[in-house]
Parts: structure tokens; sequence; C-alpha cells
């Protein structure tokens, strides 16, 4: 997979008018779509499922990297499989069967992602790194987007690259929330290769011109 990507978070879109700002990241320099769906348990919050991805998806042509934030996850992959999803992220916290999870989302023909919350250890992830397609580390508390960044995450992107290189793995990190001009650069130089932005994007005056400078930014 490639590096150095950028995925709007569809979550700070207009709502009322979504085929306009998907048409944007088409047309934009952005890398993927990041599509969050939250079901008022594992977060205290709810998004959107399956009704708007199916709409999504007849629009996008870009992947589809989807982050569930919802309890037992397994139950649904091959609902998100179904719709075209190409990348699925579970969280770490809300899957009591992580390993059978991640390979019944393989066996779904999507890649396999692992999200964990800012509290958890990256650690945990030492008999399960191998088997990864991207860990999505939570860079502010998952249910919302306008979050301040957790500055605890640097270490933790370094971290999680020495783990990969020690295990020889080959796994993407993505940084998830509270991602702007000011963070952008240091966060790939730490090691991430993929950026979520979701209010800095689409609440921008100009999210093409917003994008294509995050772009310039973490290209350097
Ligand atoms: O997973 C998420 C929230 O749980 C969102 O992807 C994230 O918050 C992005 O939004 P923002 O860039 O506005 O912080
Ligand atoms: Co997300």
């Amino acid at each position: 997979m490639n590096k150095n990507m950028i995925a709007p978070s569809v979550l700070a879109a207009n709502f009322a008018n979504l085929q306009l700002d998907i048409e944007m990241v088409n047309y934009s320099e952005a890398d993927w779509f990041h599509l969050d769906v939250m079901d008022g348990m594992f977060v205290p919050n709810i998004s959107f499922g399956m009704p708007v991805i199916e709409a999504i998806a007849k629009y996008a042509k870009k992947p589809l990297d989807t982050h569930l934030m919802i309890q037992a996850p397994d139950r649904y992959v091959k609902d998100f499989a179904n719709l075209g999803v190409t990348n699925l992220t579970v969280h770490y916290e809300a899957c009591v069967h992580l390993h059978r999870c991640v390979q019944s989302i393989k066996d779904h023909g999507m890649t396999a992602g692992v999200a964990l919350n800012p509290h958890t250890p990256v650690s945990l992830l030492k008999d399960l790194i191998k088997d990864l397609d991207l860990v999505l580390l939570m860079s502010v508390n998952p249910g919302f987007g306008g979050q301040s960044f957790i500055h605890q995450t640097y270490a933790k992107i370094q971290e999680l690259k020495e783990l990969i290189q020690a295990k020889n793995a080959n796994c993407l990190i993505e940084i998830d929330g509270g991602v702007n001009d000011k963070n952008a650069a240091k966060l790939i130089s730490c090691g991430a290769d993929v950026l979520v932005a979701g209010s800095y994007i689409f609440k921008s005056e100009k999210p093409i011109q917003t994008i294509s400078n995050l772009k310039s930014i973490i290209s350097k």
C-alpha cells in the first residue's frame, strides 16, 4: 500500500448534501474516504451505518476506509464487505476474539485494521501485528470530531513503528483525531503513513486547497 496518505473523515461533511462533499474528495488529492461508524454503546455518539455507506459507495471513487466504533464488530463484517468497503478497522477494546475477527475481515476480501484508544498500550498488539494491514492510533478519545490532538500520540507512533520493524510486519500506521497543518509533518516524521482529518478539511473555506496543502506538507 502507498504511504503518506490523507483520509478525509466524512463525519465532518455536510450531511444535507453529502454527494457534493463526496465529489469534492473524489476531485481532491485525498487518498481514501474515512467513514466513522458509531453505535452509541462503544462510544457515546451515534453517527451513520449501512444505508449511508451504501449511498457514499455509489459516488466514491477512492477506497473506503471504515472505522467501526461499535461493540462486537464481528457481527457485521460480511455486511461491510458487501457494501464495497476496502479496509475495515475494528477497536481492540471492542473485540473479545480479535484474532478471529481480523481473519474474518481478510476472508471477506478486505484489508484489516485494529484501532487503539489513547489509553491502550501499543504493546498489546505484539502477538497480532503480523496479521494486520493497518493500526489506527486514536489521537483523541473516539466518539466525536473536532477535538484537540493528544500529544502522547507522537511517542506511541514511534513505539508502534519499532514493534512493526521488530516483528518484520507490514502494516500501515494511521492517525485519527485532531489532525491539522500544525501536527501533520511531525506525525509523518514519527512514522505515520495515513492521516485522518475531518473538521480541519470540511470546516475549512476551501477544502480542496486544504487537502492539497496537507498533502504537500506530508510529502516533503
Ligand atoms: O474517529 C473519529 C472520531 O472518533 C474521527 O475520524 C476523528 O475524530 C476525525 O475528526 P477530526 O479530524 O475532526 O478530529
Ligand atoms: Co475515525
